[in-house]
Formats: C-alpha cells, structure tokens, sequence
C-alpha cells in the first residue's frame, strides 16, 4: 500500500497536455484484434494494469500481441476466432469490462474455460449476463452466486436470441453483441436507455453486421466476418474529467487538453457542466472511426442541476468527480434514477459518500438518487483511502486543492489501474 501526502498550498492549472489513449476503446480493440483474421495495429495505446491484463489474456487464448510501451503501439495477430483450450484459470483480477466482455467471446468458442478474479470481481455477480448467454445456449457452473471464479463452456450452435434491456449496462449489452456475432442467427437488443457504443462502432470498424438506432441493436452473424485492421485510439475522457474539474475549481487556471476522445454516448460531463452554467471550448474536433478534438477549460462559478436517467450512462464513470463539483457549485444538485449504477457500481457509490465525508462532503444517498447540496466547506477530518478504486484515488487527490490542509490519500497505487503517469502528467500543469 502506498500513501500520498497532500500539499498544504492551492495550486492552479495551467498549459496543456495530452490524456492517455481511452481504456473502454483499447480492451475492446484487443478482443476484436484477436477475434479477426491478420494483423491489427493500435496507436495511441495506453499501457495500464487494466490493459495489461486483457492483453495477458488474449495472449493466453492464443493470440499473438506484441506491445511497445515507448512507441504507445500495441500490435495483434488475430486467431480468426481459433482460440486455444487452456486448463490455466483465465485470471483477470478486477477488470470488470473484461469479465463481461470475455464472456461474450467464450460464448461461442466450444471449449470449456475457468475465469477466476479479484475480490471485486467475487462479489459481482453477472447474473443478467449469465442467464441470457444460457438462453443462447451456452452452459456455466459458479461456485456460489454467479460471481467469480466461473466455469464457461460455449457452443458453436449459439441462438440468437431478442434481449429487452433490463438494466442500462454498457457491459452487459456488449457481452450480447460479442456471443451474437457468432450465433446461428440474428440477435435483437431492445435499449433501455443509449449506454456507449464503443463495441457497436468498433465491431463494425472490424467487419461486423450490426445495425443501431436509438431504439433497437440488430446483429447479424451472417453479415460478420473481422479482419485485422489500424487503429488510433482517441484519448480517455474520463482521464481528461479529472484536469477539466481540477482547472474549474482552481483559482487563474486555463488548461488545453489534446486529442480527447468525443463519442456523444462518453461525454455527458460537458452537458452538465454546461447546465450548470459552465463553458467549455471544443476545437480542432475530427470525425474519425471515433471523434476526437481538443478541450479547453478555465476556472468557472457553477450552479447546482438536476441529472436525468437518460443521462446516467453518459456520465457514469464521473459520478464521484460530479458530485465533487456540485458540493462546490450553489443550490443543489440531483442524479435521478441511479438504480443501475447501484447495480453495477455500489461499492464506487458507497465508497465516493464515505471518503468525501472525511473532507467535510456530505450528500444523500437514496434508493433513486443521489443529492448534493452546494456550498460545502471543505474540512479535513481525517485521511481518506481510495478503497482500491482508481476514480476515487483521482478524484481525491483533485479535492486536495480544495483545501490548504494536508492529508494523506491511502492506496493512490490504484491510479495504475486506468492511469500510472496521472500525478506526473498532473505536476506538469501545476503553478503554485
Ligand atoms: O463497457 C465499458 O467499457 C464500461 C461500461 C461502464 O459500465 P456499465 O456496464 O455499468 O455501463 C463503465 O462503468 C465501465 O467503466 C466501463
Ligand atoms: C468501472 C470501471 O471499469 P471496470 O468496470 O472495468 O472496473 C472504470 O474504469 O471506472
């Protein structure tokens, strides 16, 4: 465990910088990399533990993956969906995108697969996953709860099946797409509400037969057929919300943030901060296979604001960021109808309401929606712990500046999960 003091002065933020690649977009280009026929070649890859671990993975099944940490390139000679039998436990530690989406691809490949992982992973169960992937025709065995550690075995005769959206998960939906590219028919996703669609867009990039609207996913097998192809991953925006927050609540900042990825379904923190009367600059935008364009972002006065359902997903990785800004704003600030974020990320909610409670944050946490009043003081009270949770980790050592007071932030090692260079990228903007 690693600690991390804070300083007793405030800074501001000033200059400019460029986010690692997006990690959503990188797991995904691996799988599709090592799903296809020939070569696949990523740029602007960012080399974290995340990553490392989906890469491990595939490589584990058979792939071939050839990393270059100094160039950020990240090459994959795929397997055409030839993935090797192994006795070895695939082990995939707490990388939740990686566990649903790992079991869309075992979907399909007849052979039987034991996928252990870390505590998180344990007490999260994947039962909607579990039970439409049975209903494709694919068998499991759990040894308690339909968490980890699990046993899959696939089937190449999988059914497409019609899957009404039941909770608005970005994972579960793409775990479907992943089993369905290779049913033996077409499969249907009737959306809750739009999470993103990086698997849709990069599925599709590769050579799949996937149809979307905003009501209705249709995936057709007969259509699918992946090839190896080039890609320059976008920068992370969830990265990039923790220097757009850190510049807005800090005295003469002005930051540029280069080349940030701008898919619609990633970016619901621009909305709010819009809403709550805040101004950010979008320049130099390129509409490529994903969109990206650079952010620029200065100190600002916000108000609070009322966060709708259909927002949710959009913002989903910024809870803990945006309740941060609103205990800053004036009035208060409302995210309704949470129940999927409860489902998929309760430990994140409790964690964000109890570690914020140490810096004198308080909101309430009901069974619909979170509150958060603004105006809040920030009063040390003790130290807080990012509980190994590397948003939180982040967003704390952000509300450090709010406060002249030090403290120390417990297990900041958990930025390696998504961000290793984030205190270093951030010391590079900073002006005392
Ligand atoms: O599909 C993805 O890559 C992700 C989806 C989101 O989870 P949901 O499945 O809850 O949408 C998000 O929290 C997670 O960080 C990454
Ligand atoms: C929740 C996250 O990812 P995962 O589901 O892979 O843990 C995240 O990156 O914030």
């Amino acid at each position: 465990m690693f600690n991390f003091n804070t300083q007793p002065k405030k800074y501001s933020l000033n200059g400019e910088i460029t986010v690692p690649g997006d990690k959503s977009i990188a797991h995904r280009a691996i799988m599709f990399g090592s799903l296809a026929k020939g070569v696949t070649q990523l740029s602007n890859f960012s080399f974290s533990e995340d990553l490392a671990t989906t890469a491990r993975t595939f490589k584990e099944l058979g792939a071939k993956i050839h990393s270059e940490p100094s160039t950020k390139s990240m090459v994959i000679k795929g397997t055409n969906h030839q993935f090797k039998p192994t006795d070895k436990p695939l082990e995939i530690h707490n990388v939740g995108e990686l566990e649903s989406l790992l079991l869309g691809v075992l979907a399909s490949v007849p052979q039987e697969y034991i996928i252990d992982g870390g505590e998180f992973l344990k007490n999260r169960p994947q039962s909607s996953t579990l039970s439409f992937l049975h209903q494709m025709g694919v068998q499991y065995n759990q040894v308690s709860d339909e968490a980890l550690p699990l046993k899959i075995l696939g089937s190449t005769e999988l059914n497409g099946i019609t899957y009404q959206q039941e909770i608005s998960s970005a994972q579960i939906k793409s775990s479907l797409i992943l089993a369905g590219l290779y049913a033996k028919s077409k499969t249907t996703i009737i959306r809750k509400i739009p999470t993103r669609d990086h698997t849709e867009v990069l599925a599709n990039y590769f050579g799949a037969g996937i149809d979307m609207n905003s009501k209705i996913i249709t995936i057709d097998p007969k259509k699918t057929k992946l090839k190896g192809k080039s890609l320059n991953i976008p920068g992370d925006f969830s990265s990039a919300s923790f220097y757009l927050v850190g510049a807005m609540l800090s005295k003469d900042s002005q930051i540029t943030l280069r080349k940030v990825g701008l898919n619609p379904t990633r970016i619901g923190l621009l909305d709010v901060i819009k809403q709550m009367g805040g101004k950010i600059d979008i320049s130099n935008r390129v509409d490529n296979i994903e969109p990206y364009g650079d952010l620029t972002v200065g100190t600002q006065s916000l108000h609070g604001t009322t966060i709708t359902a259909e927002q949710v997903p959009t913002i989903i990785d910024e809870i803990p960021l945006i309740a941060l800004i609103a205990s800053q704003a004036t009035g208060r600030t409302i995210i309704e109808e949470v129940q999927d974020v409860y489902l998929q990320n309760s430990e994140r909610v409790r964690i964000m309401r109890t570690e914020l409670a140490k810096l004198g944050i308080i909101m309430q946490i009901n069974a619909d929606s979170i509150v958060i009043e603004g105006n809040q003081q920030i009063k040390v009270k003790d130290d807080v712990d990012s509980h190994k949770d590397h948003r939180i980790a982040m967003m704390l050592v952000i509300a450090s500046n709010l406060t002249t007071t030090p403290f120390q932030i417990k297990n900041i090692e958990a930025i390696d999960v998504s961000y290793p260079n984030f205190i270093s990228d951030l010391k590079r903007l900073v002006n005392f």
